[in-house]
């Protein structure tokens, strides 16, 4: 009796632990990868800056490969040229291309004045988004820099030219508007769609290993990076169905941003009108 007494106490303090173990956490959140860019070689090489624009909320991003020199920008703000012509110089790195992730609404491209400034240096945008540029850039397109390569992904939905740049050897990748931290792009601009724009997410950036570091277009709340695996599990928006996630987008009420009206006209030409 004893000894099936203490059996039935050993299935039942199993059970117990088994369920704590398995139970899951209510504060638990998928893991985020914690280390360090990457583990490949590259990541010595990769000069890496984020840089903040406080009047418009604007992430500007440089990279440059320290062996050769080779550098790019992404989403370069016009009335922060100066600052990042000071780094460029700083670091002694040959700029070979200012990147767009869109047409803003909201400021104007520094790519235009950059590439007047440094001869090296051409404009790229998307095709998609019709806008002036040295060079335009469509889904599946390579841009290089020393030895490192941006895997241009489209990402439409909050402008019909949006895109997401990855670097895949530092599991970095560069959402623009598309993805926000804990956000997203909005989508009631004339070239706007919310449907388009949940695919675009979840087929172009969601795809990516958990793991990867993702890089926004602005920040609103004073963050300044996220991962594949955090925003799967907590973007409150695009967590949703397609029909909560256009519910959702249809009932956002922003106002409009302040230079709306003329910064879309000047970034069409490259953020400068005497080309
Ligand atoms: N209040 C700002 C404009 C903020 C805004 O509309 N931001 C855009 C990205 S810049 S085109 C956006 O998509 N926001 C989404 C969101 O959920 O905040 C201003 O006056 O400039
Ligand atoms: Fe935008």
């Amino acid at each position: 009796m004893t000894y099936l007494c203490q059996r039935l106490l050993g299935v039942v303090a199993r059970t117990l632990k088994e369920t704590r173990v398995r139970r899951p956490c209510l504060s638990t959140v998928t893991p985020v990868w914690i280390r360090p860019i990457c583990s490949c070689a590259c990541v010595d090489d990769l000069l890496f800056r984020q840089l903040f624009d406080n009047f418009t909320y604007t992430y500007t991003y440089l990279l440059a490969d320290n062996k050769s020199k080779e550098a790019v920008i992404i989403d370069p703000v016009i009335d922060l040229v100066q600052r990042d012509l000071r780094i460029i110089r700083d670091f002694n790195l040959e700029l070979r291309y200012a990147l767009n992730t869109h047409v803003h609404a909201d400021h104007v491209t520094g790519s235009g004045v950059l590439k007047q400034r440094i001869p090296t240096c051409q404009s790229v945008i998307s095709a998609a988004s019709e806008a002036k540029a040295n060079v335009h850039v469509g889904d599946g397109d390579i841009l290089r820099f020393g030895a490192f390569s941006l895997e241009v992904r489209a990402t439409p939905g909050h402008t019909t030219g949006c895109l997401t740049f990855v670097l895949h050897g530092c599991r970095l990748a560069f959402t623009g508007d598309a993805l926000l931290i804990r956000g997203c792009g909005r989508t009631d601009f004339p070239q706007g769609n919310a449907e388009t724009l949940y695919r675009s997410v979840h087929e172009k950036i969601f795809s990516l290993p958990e793991n990867f570091m993702l890089y926004p277009g602005h920040d609103y709340t004073g963050q300044t990076v996220t991962t594949v695996g955090e925003e799967k599990a907590m973007n409150r928006r695009l967590k949703e169905d397609l029909s909560g996630f256009t519910e959702i987008m249809n009932n956002l009420k922003l106002p409009m941003p302040k230079e709306f009206a003329k910064t879309l006209p000047v970034n069409m030409e490259c953020g400068v009108f005497d080309e």
